[in-house]
């Protein structure tokens, strides 16, 4: 329990765990084991730096290892704990599970202000955490793969990579040992952008489904609906820049440690982002209301609300003054349990971390599958598929000169027709069929039984079958 008196990050997922569980037909026994967290490895290791010995502390929790490699990023923050890891590599398990990745879940984690030190001292300590890992098999292709979180990008995937590769010289598959890592490195096309894009999709399926909508009082389409983002970071960035430019979405507020912009008009996520990384906040910026409480913006009236920063950032305090119809989870455990019970009183519609911003590990699963294949994605069928593409357009031209139709095909058309099948391309529409199928499953429980009243024991309820369903049919 927190001073704040909610439940702690850990005992909030389980809080969650035990709504859907107790809806289901689980031994006591089986619900047990998939609800605790395996194991929890605690490192403090020494780097010297600016001529002293500096001790860092990280994790690693490996949550459940019903299927393997598990999975989950590893982030820097100074607020990192045991508490936080176990409750993140718990929503990995589920997470995978939901989206059908064949992962289970782990997560780790490193107490440090990754603004405070400079990039090659980064690297040192960066290479000594993933070093000590390595030692444990806690970074391993086969039985353990990290990938970003917050505080970590592609430099740090491509440093323990490189780590992991010169401690292994004999293993072929050593890039896979680790996702999220520049495409030069190993990495994927669209891995950045995925989590983002995923929560780009996962509102287009919602807007897809009128009586959902209308669980949310809403209508119509995402063009011009008022969005609220928290945190400009590599999810909240790309949701917001995608769902602006590309669906007509106004981003009304954008809110960052230091402060919060608001315009009506809509602001550009683009120049925001320009400005925060060259000023290091949003303070200043030119064309805009500031306002300095920014978790008191998280109360202002819009369609819907996308917390992508940090945990805990809606409790038992605000929540009965969210005014959002609509809130997406973007980040991992923005809603406490205890918020989470009086947003679901007063009907505001959640759509679940665990599904919202599983984005990440999809394309973190066909970053996997492409370094275990030693192939670049999208090879094998490029060709079969640009033939197919040239016969039909082929077609489509005789069949109106035939007729004497005059039609004619834009040139920058048949261009992306013909060499549709990049990397990119793939990855997208991959992550969209994820995003769709998984929204499918969870909704179908959400309507199909009375006893569920939301998106999210939806989720757990269908995450904890398929995980049961392994355990069963491999035995513990
Ligand atoms: N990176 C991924 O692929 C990924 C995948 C799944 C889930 N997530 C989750 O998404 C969330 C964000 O991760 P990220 O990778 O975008 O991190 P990030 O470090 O790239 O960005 C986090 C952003 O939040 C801002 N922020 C920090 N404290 C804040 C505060 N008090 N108020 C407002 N903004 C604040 C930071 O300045 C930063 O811009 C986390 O919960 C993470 O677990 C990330």
């Amino acid at each position: 329990m927190h001073a704040s008196g909610e439940p702690s990050f850990r005992e909030s997922v389980d809080l969650m765990f035990n709504r859907a569980a107790r809806l289901m037909n689980l031994s006591p026994g089986l619900e047990q084991k998939i609800r605790v967290c395996n194991s929890t490895y605690t490192v403090r290791f020494g780097v010297r730096l600016r001529g002293k010995i500096e001790t860092f502390v990280g994790y690693r929790s490996v949550h459940s290892e019903h299927m393997e490699p598990v999975k989950g990023g590893i982030r820097y923050a100074t607020n990192v704990n045991q508490d936080e890891v176990e409750a993140l590599a718990a929503l990995m398990t589920y997470k995978c599970a939901l989206v059908e990745t064949p992962f289970g879940g782990s997560k780790g984690g490193l107490c440090i202000d990754p603004r405070q030190w400079e990039e090659h001292e980064l690297e040192l300590i960066t290479r000594r955490f993933a070093y000590e890992l390595i030692k444990r098999d806690l970074i391993h292709p086969a039985q353990n793969v990290p990938a970003p979180d917050m505080g970590t990008g592609e430099r740090e995937m491509a440093w323990i990579a490189d780590q992991y590769a010169r401690m292994n010289t004999t293993d072929i598959n050593a890039k896979a040992c680790v996702t999220g890592k520049p495409p030069h490195a190993g990495g994927i096309q669209g891995r950045v952008e995925a989590t983002g894009r995923g929560v780009q999709y996962a509102l287009r399926e919602f807007f897809r489904h009128k009586d959902d909508m209308a669980k949310a009082g809403l209508s119509g389409t995402l063009d011009g609906k008022r969005l609220i983002v928290q945190g400009l970071g590599n999810v909240g960035y790309h949701a917001a820049k995608f769902l602006s430019e590309e669906d007509g979405a106004k981003i009304v507020a954008i809110i960052e440690r230091d402060g919060a912009l608001l315009d009506d008009k809509g602001l550009n996520v683009e120049a925001v982002r320009q400005w925060i990384a060259t000023n290091g906040g949003v303070k200043g910026y030119p064309e805009a209301t500031y306002v300095e409480d920014g978790a008191k913006v998280l109360e202002q009236a819009c369609d819907i609300l996308i917390p992508a920063a940090l945990e805990a950032v809606i409790h038992k305090d605000n929540a009965d003054r969210i005014k959002a119809p609509l809130i997406i989870e973007a980040a991992n455990g923005p809603i406490t349990f205890s918020a989470d019970e009086i947003l679901r009183r007063k009907g505001t519609v959640i759509i679940p971390d665990m599904y919202a911003n599983a984005g990440g590990v999809t394309v973190s699963y066909f970053e996997w599958v492409k370094n275990l294949s030693h192939i670049r994605f999208g090879r094998m069928q490029r060709r079969a598929e640009e033939a197919r593409s040239r016969l039909l357009v082929e077609e489509l031209e005789r069949l109106s000169a035939d007729k004497g139709l005059g039609w004619t095909l834009a040139d920058d058309f048949k261009e992306r027709f013909l060499t549709g099948s990049d990397e990119l391309m793939l990855v997208r529409s991959g992550l969209d069929d994820t995003m769709r199928t998984a929204y499918q499953a969870m909704r179908e429980v959400w309507h199909s039984r009375n006893d569920v009243e939301d998106l999210r024991v939806a989720a757990y309820i269908v995450a904890i079958d398929r995980v049961a369903k392994t355990y069963r049919s491999k035995g513990l």
